[in-house]
């Protein structure tokens, strides 16, 4: 008897030091899920089902085919560029070559009609040259691929296609080995050795996404409540990291270090206690996954103490595999402030959620944007065919934050707000033989009683920079247009359907927090023409300026579940990094970084 209970405890211990160990500090509570938790996770399953966030076993299985497809083309390709190569045959058959998938598909959390991300990893005599030359060719040659486009000049190089139906995001990684068998283990940091950049940095996302998968002490929970995370930071309009929100793998990491600190919760306690955390966290702290290591193969990696550029991140996520970088370089200060309202407006939600007042649906609607600016700026991209819209919308939306930062800079804005969502241009508005697509940002202005401001310039210098970038990388052709048009917020009804401002409005009178409903958002053609001209000139005067702001009352959660009320957030917190203060020579101010 004893001897059983010694063996159960010895079992447990063993488990509690493997939970302890997984990430920057010791848990904030070891606690069990209460049955009421579990209901609540429930529950949150099912609300998520609703919004179609989970693939149909169909689904999956086509997903798996297109890989399996996609394997296959890989494997033929090496095998032709080794013959090119004057290999044997017979070696040519057994260099091997392997297609790895990352991001949210190998995470497990991806929704319906999201990307495969998937990257080729072959033999150190296959070229990136030959990937973006006769790889493209051979998939230019396939039935099932559409959309092909080859993005060769981009910080991580990408092939990006639609494979019967899938989206694929497809990378390429030449290692510095003769043959690349099946087994491979892309984990260890030696096979960094000897590549060049542009293979680390694709290399990255598989060995970032394993490491994740590794220091989360329990899979299951971790997708759970990253899928319903996933969900909330996309209704809520914070998903994108090309426009200075955080993007999937930051939501991971994010959602990974809120398990690493209550390892046994159940997902509802996890979503409660990732609002908890992340509404509280005093960014820039950077958020960790476990201590940096350095491999010293002479990759730059995320470091405050050498990098000055780094001490300027406003809301550092570290990935946790060598080279370790900050996932989030694009947030600005609009975009944090408007992530921080949103983690404090998710905690006060799932604070009712936990205590049976409300119910999940309500993390989900979407918060108003159209009737919470009185200010608008349009940015209208129009172009002539599907395949250049897709392309020349792809550009522009990779610049906008730059837009963005011009107008924070500016003292009389306080706060630009992009709305990730693009939005088309009513039919009856534009030529029938051009595409065109609408961005909107909101602006919120320094309280003040006269506002004489005057944006021409910095849009037409944004619109010149977009243009010139296009030339240069020979995108660029007359029919692509790119246009910023100043509106109030009366005005928005002649760009937007009718039900997306009154459904706003309609929500806004039942609750002071979410106002539209889930669809609000989405794309119709059916709008009446926009009837006034267009403010070319960006001239914006008005003697009443401000909007309403997010409410940032305090909270009564609790940051330590029952069992464990000695191991207080502020020590967790404050162990979650050994912190140093520098003094950064070009602001003056202290910044606290990581050590
Ligand atoms: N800013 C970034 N920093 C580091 N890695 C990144 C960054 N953006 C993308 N990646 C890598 O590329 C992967 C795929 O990116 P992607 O934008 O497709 O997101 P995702 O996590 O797959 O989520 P989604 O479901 O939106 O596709 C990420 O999981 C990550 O490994
Ligand atoms: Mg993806
Ligand atoms: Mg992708």
């Amino acid at each position: 008897m004893w001897s059983t209970n010694n063996s159960v405890n010895n079992k447990e211990n063993k488990s509690n030091q493997r939970l302890e160990t997984l990430g920057m500090t010791s848990p904030i509570s070891m606690a069990s899920p209460k049955q009421i938790d579990l209901v609540r996770t429930k529950e949150l399953e099912s609300a998520l089902n609703k919004f179609g966030v989970f693939e149909s076993a169909h689904e999956l299985n086509h997903r798996m085919m297109v890989l399996g497809k996609l394997y296959f083309l890989v494997k033929e390709w090496i095998k032709s560029v080794s013959i090119k190569c004057n290999l044997p045959e017979s070696v040519a058959e057994s260099v091997g070559g392997k297609v790895c998938t990352f991001g949210s598909y190998r995470l497990g959390v991806h929704s319906r009609g999201a990307d495969i991300d998937a990257l080729c990893v072959a033999p150190k005599h296959v070229s990136r040259n030959e990937f973006f030359e006769s790889f493209y060719e051979l998939l230019r040659q396939q039935s099932e691929v559409t959309e092909l486009r080859a993005v060769e000049e981009a910080f991580v190089p990408v092939i990006k296609m639609n494979f019967d139906g899938i989206e694929i995001d497809m990378l390429f990684a030449r290692l510095f080995q003769k043959e690349i068998p099946d087994s491979m283990d892309l984990q260890d940091d030696n096979v960094l050795k000897n590549l060049d950049q542009k293979c680390v940095r694709s290399l990255n996302g598989c060995r970032v996404t394993d490491e994740i998968l590794r220091l989360v002490p329990n899979v299951d929970t971790f997708r759970l409540t990253l899928r319903a995370i996933k969900l909330w930071a996309k209704k809520h309009g914070i998903y994108s990291n090309v426009l200075g929100y955080l993007g999937g793998v930051s939501w991971a990491m994010l959602v990974a270090r809120t398990c690493q600190l209550y390892p046994r919760a159940a997902s509802a306690t996890l979503v409660h206690k990732f609002f908890l955390i992340f509404s509280k966290w005093q960014w820039p702290q950077p958020v960790l996954l476990k201590q940096p290591a350095n491999a010293s193969l002479g990759f730059a990696t995320w470091d405050p103490r050498v990098n000055v550029t780094d001490r300027y991140h406003l809301m550092p996520i570290i990935t946790p595999a060598y080279p370790q970088q900050n996932s989030t370089f694009n947030v600005s200060q609009s975009t944090r402030s408007i992530m921080m309202s949103e983690f404090q407006i998710g905690l006060q939600i799932t604070d009712e959620i936990m205590l049976g007042k409300t119910q999940w649906d309500k993390l989900f609607d979407p918060p108003p944007f159209f009737t919470k600016y009185k200010h608008f700026i349009i940015l209208i991209v129009t172009s002539s065919s599907a395949k250049e819209h897709l392309e020349w919308t792809g550009l522009v939306e990779s610049k906008l934050r730059f837009l963005i930062g011009t107008l924070e800079r500016n003292e009389s804005i306080t706060l630009a707000h992009i709305n990730p969502e693009s939005y088309s241009m009513p039919e009856s508005q534009k030529d029938p033989k051009t595409q065109c697509s609408m961005w909107f940002i909101g602006l919120e202005f320094q309280k003040i009683n006269e506002l004489n401001l005057d944006l021409t310039q910095d849009i037409q210098q944004f619109t010149e920079n977009v243009n010139k970038h296009a030339r240069n990388i020979h995108m660029y052709t007359e029919t692509m247009q790119l246009e910023a048009r100043h509106v109030r917020r009366k005005q928005l009804s002649q760009y937007l359907p009718p039900g997306v401002i009154r459904k706003e409005r309609q929500l806004s009178l039942t609750t002071v927090k979410n106002a539209s409903t889930p669809d609000s958002r989405k794309r119709r053609s059916t709008d009446p023409p926009a009837t006034e001209s267009a403010n070319k000139k960006c001239k914006i005067s008005c003697s009443e300026v401000n909007s309403t702001t997010f409410d940032e009352s305090s909270n009564t959660s609790s940051l330590v579940t029952n069992d464990d009320s000695s191991n207080s957030f502020e020590t967790s917190l404050s162990n979650t990094m050994t912190s140093s203060t520098v003094q950064s020579a070009e602001n003056g101010p202290t910044k606290t970084v990581c050590t």
